[in-house]
Parts: structure tokens; sequence; C-alpha cells
């Protein structure tokens, strides 16, 4: 980029709400609100640096290291004094330019900040001192050693550590797309590939990214959107709620993808990652690869190998399902509290917690895996001794997925390589107690590897139990490992003894008995005597400092001392240092090996965790079928159940799947059609038992037990569910409009594999409308998808479908009617509630007694005039036996005549 002069050279200064920030932290009146106002030529040379460097990373805050602080200057010091409110100062920068905006931060105080800039979805690029200031001569070289964005995080501060923090990187074309996703602090590193920009947004969707890399020719490359930005170089369809970096394209075309993966993990083919056959997978992984080593420099940890995964092997939950189930977070306050997530973790590591929620947003499908999953947490569940004694190293096992990434990136302190050395003398004893163990989770544990042992081994022989924070004062390495640095501590603690006994010494000698031996930054080590006594100070002492009350000295020998303890002090900080990158670099090297372990340990503790729960809330273990069978014998919602005091919530059961055969645990009279017509009154528990039906179907899937007496399932493909009706205010979309998408979204999408769960759809326009479209909507589920579906409604007219159709059947749930009271019993029972209870439900929130005496005539009149009403009471609709699904399917185009 080339200087360009000034565009606007009249303007002198910004008013404060010109550029946001509030006065009182505007300290000069502002010029130049961005660097390319000026010409280059008239900049100070540190300033004339400072562009340069910020030429390369326009998209980033520059954050330039002058003495202490992290300065940052134009319109970046404008950003930073606004977002945190920072003091807007200013700095000379030239003889013709005058002073330009100026904010700066301590550099001991940049993770925090930076913290905050990134969670604001900014990306700072770090440009500090490379060389030691007092050696340098002229300007102190500087160099970028690091770029932070949202998505590049390694930093213990800025991340949250019961979730990962992925960056993604996609690549569309040809109505194809790639998606790769990592995350830099643990190290895994997946690519995918799919067709439907709907379904790269539901993937995006679960994946919850920090930051997603979109390649393009546009000209200004590395832009950053930050969340809620729109801009037209991102593809349609995607959500606006990420935050997205414009890249240029070169690095994700195939040939420079491919070179750079087979580069990066030193293979031939890409054969053994499972992707060689996927061009837009490959693309995507490896444009994601050259952003970590343009942002990361020497400091990029090595990834994991890279692992292709398709959307089809895991049980698909759409954006809407996540939500209404509430997996992660509640729906109507959006907080962890309250979610299955909240409920199900009982996980010990913060690599567990991460893998459960993974786990809880990708659940599986194939039967053979699941049941793996349940037969450790059986093993878990049988023997207590050995879940206790689990949980009990557990604990002291440290979050070495991201332990591992700040060794190998050279981040990591010296309390993180004694965690590191705690957390690996724990394996052994891992490895002990699974000696026994039969199911396969556990059984990973059974071996450690050597080198870990070894590794573990020598940090603690290495490092003091307690080290510093800081690496380069000392106070890290353990004496007996560097004879030449125990030399130096031996001699530094004989001149500090010397010096300790000098006040002593002296006071004899000089016969001086309040002579005191101090210390101060600017002449170090003297002797300090009262001036009334100075006359008496012996010749060889040199006076150097003359106050009020005293006259202060040096002797040769005391500087000479001095000066041997400050030289071997450097000498020693310079060698403990050198040893502790030698240990850190040694455990970085095993990165790759310490993340396999740290992944198996975070799988036990997850199942660990739901064997617990299972204990302590009486979950059992579902007997995981194919086909089409959901039997739940006395099913409750896990987060519900929790929330209630025990014993007050009502179990109920579930059959779904016409056709298959009855589950004898569930007795064998038990309905199992395709559809539930699910009736009754406001706050009976129907959007309850809808979410259990399906969070029972998910956490099966996810190898979890569940809080049933007994389940059978069968392997689902997808759950889809419409709840409630919330107005999409983001999109502009009406409540309705919301609805019928979802709705129609359902219907292209579900197959007989699905679990539909459906709470009141149409209820968002007129009644009669609204009707008819719950009608439709049910019959076509019905019929023609044959998809097992719950569909909760307060339509009891939908009650007649299940004498029409076979697979069809209506459930309740009961009230007991009392004089001047409903009572809620919360029980699912077979048959359709003939009336609803909204008009006593008003006379209960104290309508006017009027108005419900006029709201029953109304109602009275409906029913008799309805159409509908009067169609379904006719029943002049076929008989039942004559309309099986299969029928339908035949005749797609054939409809049930309702209307006589
Ligand atoms: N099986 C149950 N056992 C105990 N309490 C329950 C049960 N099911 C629901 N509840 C309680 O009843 C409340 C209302 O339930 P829910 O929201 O499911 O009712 P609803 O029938 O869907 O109401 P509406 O038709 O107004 O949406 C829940 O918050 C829960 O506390």
């Amino acid at each position: 980029m080339t200087a360009s002069k000034a565009t606007a050279p009249d303007r002198q200064s910004s008013d404060a709400q010109d550029i946001g920030i509030p006065e009182r932290l505007l300290k000069h009146t502002v010029r130049y609100t961005n660097y390319n106002e000026v010409h280059r030529d008239d900049l100070t040379p540190m300033m004339r640096h400072y562009a340069e460097v910020k030429d390369a990373y326009p998209y980033a805050l520059l954050m330039y290291r002058v003495g202490d602080f992290f300065e940052t200057f134009f319109q970046d010091a404008i950003a930073i004094a606004r977002e945190l409110e920072l003091v807007l100062t200013s700095k000379d920068a030239g003889k013709a330019i005058g002073k330009v905006p100026l904010a700066g931060i301590p550099h001991h105080a940049l993770d925090r900040y930076c913290a905050l800039l990134v969670e604001k979805g900014f990306a700072i690029a770090i440009c500090d001192q490379v060389e030691d200031p007092a050696q340098a001569q002229g300007l102190v070289k500087r160099e970028v050693t690091r770029v932070i964005t949202p998505g590049t995080i390694l930093e213990e501060g800025m991340l949250t550590a019961k979730r990962n923090n992925f960056l993604a990187a996609l690549v569309i074309a040809d109505k194809h797309w790639g998606l790769a996703h990592a995350d830099v602090s643990t190290g895994e590193f997946f690519t995918t590939q799919g067709s439907t920009i709907d379904q790269l947004s539901q993937e995006l969707m679960r994946l919850q990214p920090a930051e997603v890399l979109v390649p393009t020719n546009a000209p200004d490359l590395g832009a950053l959107l930050r969340p809620g930005e729109t801009s037209d170089k991102l593809p349609k369809g995607l959500p606006a709620k990420f935050c997205y970096t414009f890249r240029s394209q070169t690095a994700f075309t195939q040939t420079e993808a491919k070179q750079r993966l087979l580069q990066s993990y030193r293979v031939r083919s890409l054969e053994g990652f499972g992707c060689e056959h996927l061009p837009l997978a490959i693309r995507a992984a490896g444009g994601l690869l050259h952003y970590l080593e343009d942002t990361q420099k020497e400091s990029l940890a090595p990834l994991l190998p890279l692992s292709t995964y398709t959307t089809t092997e895991f049980l698909v939950i759409d954006n809407q399902t996540r939500r209404n189930l509430e997996i992660t977070q509640t729906v109507r306050d959006g907080v962890f509290h309250g979610s299955l997530l909240w409920a199900l973790d009982k996980t010990t590591t913060a690599m567990g917690s991460r893998a459960l929620r993974r786990w809880l947003l990708q659940p599986l499908l194939s039967i053979e895996k699941i049941q793996e999953r349940q037969t450790t947490i059986s093993e878990l569940v049988d023997n207590g001794t050995l879940r206790q004694q689990l949980q009990l190293i557990l604990k002291q096992i440290y979050d070495l997925e991201r332990l591992a990434g700040r060794a190998g990136s050279g981040t990591a302190n010296g309390r993180d390589l004694v965690a590191m050395a705690e957390s690996f003398e724990k394996l052994p004893d891992l490895a002990a107690l699974m000696a026994h163990a039969q199911s396969l989770y556990l059984v990973k544990l059974q071996t450690v590897p050597p080198e870990l042992e070894q590794m573990g081994r020598k940090l603690r022989s290495h490092l003091v139990d307690s080290p510093p924070l800081y690496l380069t004062d000392g106070g890290l390495i353990r004496e007996g490992v560097n004879a030449h640095l125990d030399g130096l501590r031996d001699q530094v603690s004989s001149d500090q003894r010397w010096i300790a006994s000098l006040e002593v010494t002296e006071r004899e000698r000089t016969g001086i008995s309040n002579l005191k031996v101090g210390f101060n930054k600017a002449f170090g080590y003297y002797i300090s005597i009262s001036r009334a006594k100075s006359s008496q100070a012996p010749d060889d002492y040199i006076r150097k400092q003359t106050l009020t009350n005293e006259e202060r000295y040096i002797t040769p020998e005391l500087k000479e001392r001095e000066a041997r303890i400050l030289n071997a002090k450097d000498e020693i900080n310079q060698i403990e240092y050198e040893i502790f990158l030698g240990l850190r670099e040694d455990v970085g090297q095993h990165a790759e090996l310490i993340r396999r372990v740290a992944v198996n340990v975070a799988a036990a503790d997850v199942l660990c965790g739901l064997a617990e729960i299972a204990i302590y809330q009486d979950y059992c273990r579902p007997e995981i079928v194919k086909g089409r069978t959901l039997t739940i014998d006395a099913g409750r919602h896990p987060v519900v159940e929790q929330s209630l005091p025990a014993g007050f919530f009502v179990p109920n059961s579930t059959g779904l799947g016409y056709g298959e055969t009855s589950i004898e645990s569930v007795g064998s009279a038990y309905p199992t059609p395709d559809l539930i017509i699910l009736t009754g009154p406001n706050a009976s528990g129907k959007s309850c038992y809808l979410r259990q039906v399906g969070l029972i179907q998910l956490m099966a899937q996810m190898g979890s037990f569940v809080p049933a007496k007994g389940a059978v399932l069968g392997v689902c493909d997808r759950i889809f569910t419409r709840v409630g009706a919330v107005d999409d205010l983001a999109t502009g979309q009406s409540t309705f409009m919301v609805e019928m998408n979802e709705t129609a979204n359902i219907l292209n999408h579900a197959t007989p594999q699905s679990l539909v769960l459906l709470d009141e759809i149409g209820r968002g326009t007129a009644t009669f409308d609204g009707l008819s479209i719950a009608w439709a909507v049910a019959e076509h589920l019905a019929s023609q998808i044959c998809a097992r579906t719950i569909f909760a409604t307060h339509y009891h007219e939908l009650n007649e479908l299940a004498s029409l159709l076979a697979n069809v059947a209506n459930f309740q749930v009961t009230v007991k009617e009392m004089p001047d009271q409903i009572i809620f019993l919360h029980q699912v029972q077979p048959g359709g509630a003939d009336r609803s209870y909204g008009i006593e439900a008003g006379r209960l929130a104290g309508l006017p007694p009027s108005v419900i005496k006029r709201a029953q005539q109304v109602m009275g009149q409906i029913e008799k005039h309805s159409k509908i009403a009067v169609g379904l009471r006719k029943g002049s609709h076929p008989k039942k036996s004559s309309k099986t699904p299969k029928a339908a399917e035949k005749d797609p185009d054939s409809q049930l005549n309702i209307f006589g």
C-alpha cells in the first residue's frame, strides 16, 4: 500500500462526538483519525515503521510496543479508547504533522485488554520489541510476533474452559461446500464437505465458531466482519451472528491447500485423513492452516491429525431443535442453567466438560458406537468403587489438551509445566485403576505412553513445586539440575551472607553502633552513618550521598561483591530460562501424544459423569435397536425433573413407530402409532412431554442412560421440533412466517426415521386457517411421510384424524376438574380431550363473568356453524382401515374427505 497525501489536510481536530468518545476520556484535540491521511515522509522514523506494519495488518488493531506500553495510534487508538473506555491522548508524529491520537495499555495488562477486544470481535496484531532496547542502535527492532483473532486464542484467560473455541474456514463452489474447523487451544482439526447452504449454516450453528474464514478476491482482503455486521461479499444464507474474516483465495486453491496439508503433516497423501476425494474439504482445511501459520507465526503448536467427518454420520439436530430442546442454553433467557447440558454435566475436568458439549451436539447414528458408550457407563454404574476412584484421579488432572497447546506454541509458563507433570503422574494411577476394566473407554486408559511418564519425572525433577509466573526472574529450576547453576547460586548466597554480616563486622570495626547497611535501586548496597558520627567513617569508605541526617558510603569490596551478585543473578536467570525453554520444547514436541491421551481421559470423564447421573437420578440403559421403535416406559424430563422437589415429576410413557412389534417391557397393549395428537389444557404439561421424548431420544443416541424405567429406541436420523411462537425480529419475520418456515422445513426433510415434535402449529393466524394448516400438516406427516410425530395442539378437532388414519392415536394430558379449580395431574393418557379449558382458565385469571358468559355463547355458535366441525361430526370420512398410511403413499394426491 502506498502512502497517500492527507485526504483532509485542513482537518485540525475532531470533537468527541465525531469519534464516539466521551468528553471525559478525550485529553487532547484529535488530529488525523486515519494513518493513511498523513504523508509517510513527514512521519518520525518510529511512526513510519508503525505505518508500514499497519499496512500489513489493516484488519487488526495494531499494538505497538513502546517501552513498558503497547501503544495504538490513529484510528486504532480511537477504537480502543472507545471500546475499552481508555483515555485518548496524543503523540507527536512528526514536525509537519503534529499530534495524532494515542491510546496505550501497560504491557503486563495486554492479555486482559486483548481478551476484552477479542470478545468484541476485534483482531489484534502484537508488534513487540525483538531486541533489548538497551543494546539497540537507533530504532528498537520491532516485529509482529502474533496476531490474535477471535478464532486463534491460546491464552488461558481469554478462553472459556468448558467450551471449544473453534476457528472455521469455508469454501463454496457449485452448490457444494467444504467446511474445516479447528481449535488451536486443543489441537482438534476437522473437515467435511456437503451440499446446500442450509446444511452449511446448520453445521456452523452447531459449531458456534468464534471466527469463520471466507476466501474472496475482493479488494479489502483481510477485513473482519464483527458479529452482526453484513457485507455483500459474504455468501448469502450464512448466519450473521459470527465473526467473518475475508482471506485471499490463493491459500484456498486445491493445489496450495493440498500441498500445505501434505507438508504440514509430512505425508504423501491425504488418504489417511479420509479426505483425499473431497476437494472442497481439502481446500477449506488448507486455507485454515494457512491462516494459522500467518497469525501464529512461530508459535503454532502442531494440530492433531486432520479428521474427516460427514454430517450424515450424526443425528441431525437443526438450530431450531437445538434451541427448542434447550440443549446448551435455555430458550427464555439464553442461559446455561436449566439446559440439558447443565443437568448432565457431572464431569470433573474441563476437557470432559467440552467433550460432553460436543457429544450432546453430535449424537451418534451407529448402534455399535452408542453401545460402546453405554457399556462403559454400565461398568461404572455397576462398580461404584471404580467410579469414585476414577473421579478422585480425574480431579487431579489438569486441562492437558490446552496445556499441550500452550507448550507447543511456546506460551506455557512454569506453572503450566508443573500442572502437566502432576497430571502425567496421575496417568499410571489411572492405568492401575483400570487394570481389570472391561469396557472400551476404560480399557483405553490402561496404557500410559512411557514418554509421558518420563516427561512427568523430568519436569518434576527440574522444576520447583511452585514456580513464579514470570520466566525471566529465576526461581524456576531446582538445585542439582545444572552444576554451573548451582555454583552460581552458592556464590550468590555466600556474597549475600557476607553483605548480611557486614553491618555487624563494620559496627565492630568502626565502633559506630548505629551503622547500617542498606540498599536502594539507584546506588545498590551502601553503608549509612548518622551525620553526627560521620567523622568516624574509616578512610576506605567512599562517600556516595549526603542526606539531612545521614551520610551514605560504599567500599570497593562491597561494590565488588554487589557486582558479582548482580552478574551472577543475571546469569542464573538466563540459565534457568534456557533450561525451561528446553523443557517446554520437549513437552511441545509431545503435544500430539499428550492430546491423544487427553481425548481418552475426557471421554472417560464424560462417561463417568453420565454414570453418576444415571445412579443418582435413576436412569435406565435404553435398548438401541434397528427400526422405528420408540418406546419409553415412565419417561421423565431430565431438566424439569431436577428442578422439581423429588417425586413431584409425573412420569409418562410413550409408544411410537406404527407397525413395529410392541415392546413387552412397556406392555404389549401399549399403542404405537406414528402420530400422536396430544391435547390438554394450558399448562397441563404438553410441551414438557414433547420435549421429554426428544431429549430422551437424543440422550440415548449420544450414548447416555435415560430418565425412564425402560426404553427401546430405534435410531433416528433427525429430530425436528417446532415449539412455541417467537418473532424473529433479527430477520424481520413475523411469528406466523417463522412458524410456517420451520414447518415447511420439517415437511421437506422429515423421513420415516425422523422424530418430529410439533407444538401448536397454526396458532399464529386466524383460527380456521390455523386449524386447516394444522390438520393438513398432521395428515401429511402421518400418511405421506410416516414420521414418528407428537403433535400437541389446542385444536381438539384434530382428534378426528385418529378415526381416519390407522397410524394416528389420540393422547391427552389429564386434569381433574373441581368446582372452583382445575388440578393438573400431568398424566398423559390415551384419548382426546373433548374440550378446552381456555374459558375456565380465563375465569380463574379473573376475566369479568359477563365476558366469560359471552365467550361461552360465542363458542357454542362457532361449534354449531363451523364447517369443519359439522364435517367432522357427520362422521362421513372413510373407514380407518381403508386409508392406511401405505395406501395414501401409493396415491399421494388423494386427501381424506372430511367435509362429507
Ligand atoms: N410430568 C410432569 N410432572 C410434573 N410437573 C409437570 C409435568 N409436566 C409439566 N409439568 C409442569 O407444568 C408446567 C407447564 O407445563 P407445559 O409448559 O408443558 O404445559 P403446556 O400444556 O404445554 O401448556 P401450554 O398449552 O400453555 O403451552 C411445567 O413448567 C412443569 O413445571
